[in-house]
């Protein structure tokens, strides 16, 4: 097959296509992890993305529907060096999604790192995709949205309540008897993060972004957590107005587009970062401790460090740029003058594909929210 990738600077990069044969936009990004290729593609935050991966071979180890972070393949489409198996392929082809490759992604990379993410389109085609389309192509690209005015949230999270059992196996610390019961406010959550709760004997109950307060706290839940999800936080008002009567009342933690909410519930700001963190060996320091963990990292958005509210610290920093990483305030104080913690971290401590060194951090959730139970 056929295939092209454009640029929105006009960039023509041909090379051979993959998977469905389609066209597509979407904003161009790079990921530097060396393996977890299905994750990616299953990850909900790419919506609205074209991916490419830095490590030359994708696809050496198949697909395994066990690996799936979500149902379905978001990215819009996949830009590869080399591809290794027909299962690459084949899974692509399931999911309606187009890919390309034989381009030089170390050129397209160093492209993006330059001039910051690009709009770009990508078609692959079983007819050869002629020279006098191609500005046609380009002019698709300059009427294309940007990212920041697409609302995507919408588009992956549930759209009704979802029940998820704790798990026995790894209980630590409490009986299924009384399991910690955790609302998850779901952007568009990747189901690793659904499993590192519930395997440590946590409930989770999965609500729409655009869930109440009140229909959150009907639940009784012991902490609410607000997951990952794609696009620009700026347009999830509905999740921001419900962060701003959740906090205070019972523990409120969040995971990168749920850092991004809580910064903006508690007015603070986001901007966007020039080509975004997406790989597994981004670099975090802990500024409590002093340690630093290697983690899994997808955002293209962040916290101003200058924006953080009064009162709040930046608990984590990005040690290749020194963008925030994660912000909390241990106790906060609710009209009956009980103290409620709120933190939350912009990297992926269940990593999904990349390092497990963050992990630990749902064990400190499961901790907090067992001291603040009652
Ligand atoms: N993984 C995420 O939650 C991504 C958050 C947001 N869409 C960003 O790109 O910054």
């Amino acid at each position: 097959m056929y295939a092209v990738l454009i640029l929105e600077d006009g960039t023509v990069i041909r090379g051979k296509g993959f998977g469905a044969e389609s066209e597509v936009l979407g904003e161009l990004v790079f990921n530097t992890s060396m393996t977890g290729y299905v994750e990616v593609l299953t990850d909900p935050s790419y919506k609205g993305q074209i991916v490419t991966m830095t490590y030359p071979l994708e696809g050496n180890y198949g697909v395994e529907k066990e690996w799936y972070e979500s149902e379905a393949i978001h990215s819009e489409g996949f830009v590869i060096k080399d591809l290794t198996s027909n299962e690459l392929d084949d899974f692509l082809k399931e999911h309606s999604i187009p890919g390309i490759y034989g381009v030089d992604t170390r050129y397209i990379t160093k492209k993006i790192r330059s001039k910051g993410v690009l709009k770009s389109l990508l078609k692959s085609s079983k007819h050869e995709i002629k020279e006098e389309e191609i500005a046609n192509l380009v002019k698709k690209i300059s009427e294309y949205q940007d990212i920041s005015e697409i609302e995507l949230v919408s588009k992956v999270s549930t759209t009704k309540k979802i029940v998820h059992n704790p798990k026995n196996e790894n209980n630590t610390n409490n009986n299924n008897k009384d399991a910690i019961k955790c609302v998850l406010i779901d952007c568009g959550v990747k189901s690793s993060i659904i499993d590192c709760l519930t395997e440590r004997n946590c409930e989770v109950i999965q609500v729409p972004y655009n869930t109440t307060a009140k229909e959150i706290l009907d639940e009784k839940p012991d902490f609410v957590l607000i997951s990952n999800g794609p696009g620009d936080p700026e347009l999830v008002t509905e999740t921001i107005a419900t962060i701003k009567q959740l906090i205070g009342k019972l523990p409120v933690t969040g995971i990168c587009m749920g850092n991004q909410l809580l910064t903006l519930a508690l007015g603070g700001k986001t901007y966007k970062l020039k080509f975004g963190h997406r790989g597994g060996n981004q670099p975090v320091k802990d500024l409590e401790t002093g340690k630093v963990y290697m983690t899994s990292q997808n955002h293209g958005f962040a916290t101003d460090y200058e924006s953080i509210p009064e009162g709040y610290e930046i608990a984590n920093i990005n040690l290749n740029d020194d963008t925030v990483e994660g912000i909390h305030k241990l106790v906060v104080e609710n009209e009956n003058s009980t103290k409620m913690p709120v933190w939350s971290v912009q990297y992926h401590p269940e990593a999904g594909p990349g390092p497990h060194d963050a992990r630990f951090l749902f064990d400190k959730m499961i901790e907090m929210a067992l001291k603040y139970k009652n």
